[in-house]
């Protein structure tokens, strides 16, 4: 049985990802994945806003959370979309998972349409049928939680190995890496943030949320930050509600942030970043 939340989503995904498998087997999804528009490019985007001395935002796009239910009723990823791009986001990122956060691909594909964003899919990732997935549904960087691939071993009887985990991390990232997508690597703690160092990418999130708890603390970013290298841009994710909290943030040169609640709670999503970052 699973004991936490993040068990519980990671036991559905798999099955989930293993009845995708059968409806559409990996040669056919690498076929499609060639087929779309070359990735558009995330890391540079977020690179150049920050260069230009200013906070680069990553806009996220659900409908729904585990912790929070239901953030918005009428919800169209389009018209999100479009209104994130014209108040200054920088890359947007759109929850694909459906059962816990109400996603979709087609809110992807929908979000991308509608802007020149750089778009990450959210989702929960442990095979690399779902990093091709994801490339074929035209995203351009994808998420890598550690602490899912520490559960993931939980979840299958198993005492959690670092060089496992890595090794696993790694082969996500060399496949996402090979289709040209951006990896933003999720860190909770300072064991997280030792393993997400260990991969290729610069780009390191830290997740303000307590998975345990749903709490959000801040302080969780000031205290990982410090034992992040040069070279890396430090994504400060979840509960940034308020002008203090970027203020707060971009007092410790912390300059990309990853936004959702604050947004999708708002009539017009677009005007709430803008006022957030103004
Ligand atoms: O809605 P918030 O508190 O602004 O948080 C956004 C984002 O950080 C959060 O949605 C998130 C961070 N990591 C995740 C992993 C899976 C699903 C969701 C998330």
């Amino acid at each position: 049985m699973a004991t936490n939340i993040l068990q519980e989503i990671l036991t559905v995904k798999l099955q989930e990802v293993e009845a995708a498998k059968a409806v559409r087997p990996l040669l056919a999804l690498r076929r499609e994945a060639e087929a779309v528009p070359p990735p558009r490019n995330f890391i540079e985007a977020l690179h150049d806003r920050i260069s230009a001395g200013s906070a680069a935002v990553i806009a996220e796009i659900k409908k729904a959370s585990p912790s929070r239910g239901v953030l918005r009723e009428r919800f169209d990823p389009a018209a999100i979309a479009t209104s994130y791009a014209l108040h200054g986001a920088v890359c947007l990122s759109v929850l694909t998972d459906l059962q816990f956060f109400r996603g979709s691909e087609d809110y992807l594909k929908q979000a991308k349409a509608a802007c020149n964003l750089p778009v990450l899919r959210k989702d929960f990732m442990l095979d690399e049928y779902q990093v091709v997935e994801a490339r074929a549904m035209g995203a351009d960087c994808i998420l890598i939680i550690v602490a899912a691939f520490r559960e993931f071993a939980l979840l299958m009887g198993e005492q959690p190995r670092d060089e496992e985990m890595i090794a696993g991390m790694l082969r996500l990232e060399a496949l996402a890496e090979a289709l040209g997508m951006a990896v933003l690597v999720e860190t909770h703690d300072r064991d997280e943030l030792e393993l997400a160092l260990q991969l290729d990418t610069t780009l390191i999130g830290i997740n303000n949320r307590n998975l345990h708890t749903f709490e959000t603390s801040l302080d969780t970013t000031l205290q990982l930050l410090t034992r992040v290298p040069p070279g890396h841009i430090v994504v400060t994710e979840s509960g940034i509600l308020a002008p203090a909290d970027v203020a707060l943030m971009r007092d410790h040169q912390v300059n990309a942030f990853l936004v959702g609640e604050a947004f999708m709670r708002a009539p017009d999503p677009g005007a709430e970043l803008a006022r957030l970052f103004g």
